[in-house]
């Protein structure tokens, strides 16, 4: 799939923008603070309704305006449709199709898009957090309905947990509503974690051999996911329903005195080992790198076999943290196949025929130009 056209109003730094892209490489050239990554994040944000660096969706609004509009022109399976984003002090709107889509599983998948910035570098060193959002991302573009079991869980986790901290501090006898609200949360929390197993071996099968083959052979990646209750990886819905359950009653009077939740999903963590060694506690940060770039690489062809087309690629600044070596690597899996915008302060370090066949953009201070090659 790629993107054909993109229309900016009031975005960020971005007045007024209209752009139509090359449906392989497009490279997008400033200095620092003129707006690239502003560009990047609008095509994010048209795949998830979400920015990937802020959680506070009036950033998103060009300073003095009172709404911000995105529009994508998308091609899939040789089709085009229409999306669009518009972020008011209101609220948010999504629409597909020129129709608004009051779920977010009802949007998110009509465009799939990975990302790979500087900051996924840290995949494997940083907080479980991030480990968790590369998953839950992943796999809601590939399956809407997690978004919503997701949702749900977030939802009566938070309500949970203030049951818990007024628990806490009133001691009250009744456990009554904990236990209905752990029945409901158990509920999504079986269908979160029996879904992000299947889709570990999904991607176990391609990150593994993308990793031997950026090591030449050298490293062999497992990963290991890590909950926070004893069960296998093939357990089905209910037998974790019931491992949830039966934990969570063990755990009842260490969660009123702690006042919060301490299992379920949102504690989990994924564990990197090569050649059978923990990668966040003994890799070296070449090993940390190929690692994150082979999650990155069998995020696209994951998404290539269950969607049926290749995401589109955003490589925000982040070519140039890459060495040649892996820098080629990337480029060369992904030439010819994959929708991809690079953003960069100069090419000057990214020599690479896919770049010289690639359609150059200039930014500067948010306009853009097109750039002979
Ligand atoms: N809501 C907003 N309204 C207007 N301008 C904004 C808004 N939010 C950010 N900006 C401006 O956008 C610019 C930053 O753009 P962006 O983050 O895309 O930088 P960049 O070109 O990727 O640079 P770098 O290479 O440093 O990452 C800054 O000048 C900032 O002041």
């Amino acid at each position: 799939m790629h993107i054909e056209e993109l229309k900016l109003k009031n975005y960020r730094n971005y007045d007024q923008l209209e752009l139509s892209f090359d449906d392989k490489v497009n490279v997008i050239i400033g200095e620092n603070a003129q707006g690239k990554t502003n560009l990047m994040e609008a095509i994010y944000l048209l795949a998830f309704t979400k920015s990937h660096r802020t959680p506070r969706e009036k950033e998103l609004i060009q300073w003095e305006k009172d709404f911000s509009k995105i529009e994508g022109r998308i091609n899939k399976r040789n089709r085009t449709f229409p999306l669009e984003i518009v972020i008011s002090t209101k609220g948010k709107k999504a629409k597909l199709n020129r129709i608004e889509q009051k779920r977010l599983s009802d949007y998110i998948g009509s465009l799939n898009v990975v990302m790979f910035a500087p900051e996924d570098l840290s995949l494997v060193k940083g907080s479980p957090q991030i480990r968790r959002r590369f998953i839950d991302m992943e796999l809601g573009q590939i399956q809407p309905t997690y978004i919503y079991h997701l949702g749900q869980y977030q939802k009566i986790l938070k309500q949970r947990n203030h049951l818990l901290k007024q628990m806490q501090y009133r001691k009250t006898e009744d456990r009554t509503m904990l236990r209905v609200m752990t029945e409901q949360m158990v509920e999504h929390a079986a269908i979160i974690l029996e879904r992000r197993f299947s889709f570990l071996e999904l991607l176990r099968k391609w990150a593994t051999p993308i990793h031997r083959g950026i090591s030449r052979d050298l490293e062999t990646l497992e990963i290991r996911y890590s909950p926070t209750i004893e069960v296998l990886e093939d357990a089905n819905k209910e037998k974790i329903e019931s491992i949830y359950l039966h934990k969570f009653q063990e755990m009842e009077e260490k969660e009123m005195e702690r006042g919060t939740t301490l299992l379920g999903p949102h504690r989990d963590d994924l564990i990197f080992y090569v050649n059978d060694k923990d990668v966040q506690t003994y890799g070296s940060q070449g090993q940390q790198r190929t690692t994150a770039l082979s999650m990155k690489l069998a995020e696209i062809e994951l998404i290539h076999n269950e969607v049926g087309e290749y995401p589109i690629l955003l490589l925000d600044d982040v070519l140039s943290e890459l060495d040649d070596y892996r820098q080629s690597h990337l480029l060369n899996t992904i030439q010819g196949k994959v929708q991809t915008f690079v953003s960069t302060t100069s090419v000057d370090g990214i020599n690479h025929e896919t770049l010289n066949k690639a359609e150059l953009f200039s930014v500067m201070n948010g306009v853009v130009e097109n750039v002979e090659g």
